[in-house]
């Protein structure tokens, strides 16, 4: 079924803004292919210090020029619980590989941040930049030239992002994601956040709060709201990187380990020594990425994707802009209900039918591009399944179910539950922002109120404690940028600002920041662009200006009149503290380099 005329028309206007640099990149890629094994054109010595830990076989074969090598990068650590289970998988891949006349060696290691860690820490700081410095790493590993194709280990919020990126910058090679899924549902995330309100009131002591956390996020798997980690899952599936089906099954389970293994032998099945050579730089194209913008649209994924998925896309070439991103979410209904954006987890959203239902949906009406190439081979017709084990403990996929698991989870594309998919540009005397309303109520869609304005979000937590802050207001927390310092994540802004919301009183929050994945139910206007410290119009706002944030026209305004905000001089602020401390002194040069949020915040182009 041909795609959705919008989607072919903001697909086409992609394709024809990005057609210099795709072409040369494309040319890039197509010249460091080769028909033999990349290994071969390394000297002895080079070999011989590839394959000194090898067997005697596996040296043999890798000697010669016919064995495919599989290059595994791998994220694991024990700081996150996403990550965590990938400790086991090299022994599983490098079995697979050999059952499949393949090797597989481990390329490198990439670090790892779990943002549930860092989140209201300094080490946030790092955090946006992590993605780079983790593209950075996995290049570092496959510049080896060992190897035929690579298989990723990585799921968290900026891990995923920064494996795309260099997976494109390697886009001769083919590469699988392989996922190692969610962690089972624990305490559900409504009533975690419930507990973190009432702390926030001063209601509940640390030790309540701390049961309910640890209940809640409670052994492997990544954490089972729908924030950026389960976005990237999500991503990683439609755009073709993950086996069918593959993307939201609990670690530690067999039908875990068999799509491992069958990742593992497939990647080795699309080297260019085979018969289905996919190229990831070929497979990915300007299609893949609008279908990964409207699967994030139609599930009401995380606003960082508004940074990664540009910063993904000029990786291959390819140039997308918010206005893109804002145009699909007109055409894409809103038909998946996961926290923050309802009650349900991913375990549900799984079990209620899933990706193959969420595709089928989509595919449906044409709001997904069917002609594209995937890790699987032609056409995401082949997604729309259910994976399963056999009675031999083999991978078998079943057609997903024509109808919903559960109505309040995943809906009929003929009765969603947003006609839109909440995910808008924001213009006006402030610049460029984006937000996120598939989880804030329609009659907060429009907020006009007076600016509180605070240098970080410490400073308004300490504010609402006071008892400052019980009434209508814009929160304006600016030099939050990725020049300023990293441009963290200001997730502990949401206990406050929920409950003064909760009390009734119309609040927005607007920041040059962004916020988590999981956060969603207060309107934010985030990635404000130009930041503060490039000496944007959010620097010139003054406590008591009117702010109006419109969701709906999809404007965000200052309501001083123009010539007075002209005439106003920008604040700047001492921003040495961000310089130092808990590993920020060595990301000088990236603040120094990082480009707009709307160009994805990226020290790479
Ligand atoms: O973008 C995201 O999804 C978040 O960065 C998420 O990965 C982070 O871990 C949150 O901080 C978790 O939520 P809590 O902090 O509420 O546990
Ligand atoms: S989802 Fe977030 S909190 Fe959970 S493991 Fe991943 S980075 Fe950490």
């Amino acid at each position: 079924m041909a795609a959705h005329s919008s989607i072919e028309a903001i697909t086409a206007r992609i394709v024809e803004r990005s057609k210099p640099l795709r072409e040369a990149y494309l040319d890039r890629v197509r010249r460091t292919g080769s028909r033999g094994p990349h290994r071969a054109v390394l000297s002895c010595g080079n070999l011989a210090h590839g394959f000194a830990v090898c067997s005697p076989a596996e040296k043999a074969a890798l000697a010669g020029d016919v064995v495919p090598n599989l290059g595994i990068i791998t994220a694991y650590n024990d700081m996150l619980s996403a990550h965590q289970p990938y400790e086991t998988f090299p022994p599983i891949i490098r079995e697979a590989a050999r059952e499949a006349g393949g090797i597989a060696q481990v390329a490198g290691g990439v670090p790892a941040m779990c943002d549930g860690v860092t989140q209201g820490q300094p080490g946030m700081e790092l955090s946006l930049f992590s993605r780079d410095a983790i593209a950075m790493a996995a290049g570092i590993g496959l510049s080896h030239n060992m190897f035929d194709a690579a298989v990723f280990l990585g799921i968290c919020d900026k891990i995923v992002p920064g494996l795309v990126i260099a997976a494109l910058s390697f886009g001769h090679l083919p590469s699988v994601f392989i996922p190692a899924g969610p962690m089972t549902s624990g305490l559900p995330n409504d009533e975690k956040s419930r507990i973190r309100q009432l702390y926030a009131e001063g209601k509940v002591g640390r030790a309540e709060l701390l049961e309910a956390e640890s209940k809640s996020y409670h052994g492997p798997g990544t954490c089972t709201f729908y924030g950026t980690a389960n976005s990237n899952q999500m991503l990683m599936e439609i755009m073709g990187f993950h086996m069918p089906g593959a993307s939201f099954v609990n670690p530690g389970t067999p039908l875990r380990d068999a799509l491992t293994k069958e990742a593992a032998k497939r990647a080795l099945a699309i080297t260019a020594l085979g018969n289905e050579f996919t190229p990831a730089g070929e497979m990915i194209d300007e299609r893949s990425i609008v279908n990964g913008i409207v699967g994030l649209h139609a599930t009401g994924g995380s606003t960082n994707h508004t940074l990664h998925l540009v910063a993904m896309a000029r990786a291959a070439g390819i140039k997308l802009t918010w206005q893109d991103i804002s145009d699909l979410s007109d055409v894409v209904p809103l038909i998946a209900r996961v926290y923050p954006n309802g009650l349900a987890d991913v375990n549900h959203f799984h079990a209620a039918g899933g990706m193959g239902f969420l595709i089928k949906q989509l595919l449906k009406q044409g709001l997904l591009h069917d002609d594209v190439r995937t890790v699987f081979g032609q056409g995401l017709e082949a997604y729309t399944v259910e994976a399963k084990l056999d009675a031999n403990g083999q991978v078998v996929r079943e057609p997903a179910p024509e109808e919903s698991g559960d109505k309040k989870v995943l809906a009929l594309i003929e009765t969603p539950f947003q006609s839109n998919g909440g995910l808008k540009m924001l213009t006006g005397n402030l610049g460029k922002a984006v937000i996120k309303i598939s989880a804030v109520k329609p009659e907060r869609h429009i907020i006009e109120a007076p600016a509180i304005v605070f240098h970080d979000q410490q400073e308004l937590q300490d504010a609402f404690k006071r008892g400052e802050l019980n009434r209508d207001f814009v929160a304006v927390v600016r030099f939050q940028g990725p020049k300023a310092n990293g441009m963290p994540e200001l997730h502990r802004l949401t206990p406050p600002l929920g409950v003064l919301q909760d009390r009734g009183f119309k609040v927005a929050l607007v920041t040059d920041g962004r916020m988590s994945g999981a956060s969603g139910k207060v309107p934010a206007a985030i990635h404000i662009t130009p930041e503060a410290s490039d000496g944007g119009p959010i620097a010139k706002i003054r406590d008591g200006d009117i702010i109006r944030l419109d969701a709906i026209a999809g404007t965000l305004e200052v309501l001083v009149g123009a010539a007075e905000f002209d005439a106003r001089t920008p604040v700047v602020v001492d921003l040495s503290d961000n310089e130092f401390g808990m590993g920020r002194e060595l990301f000088a040069a990236f603040r120094r380099n990082v480009g707009h949020a709307d160009q994805g915040a990226s020290v790479f182009a």
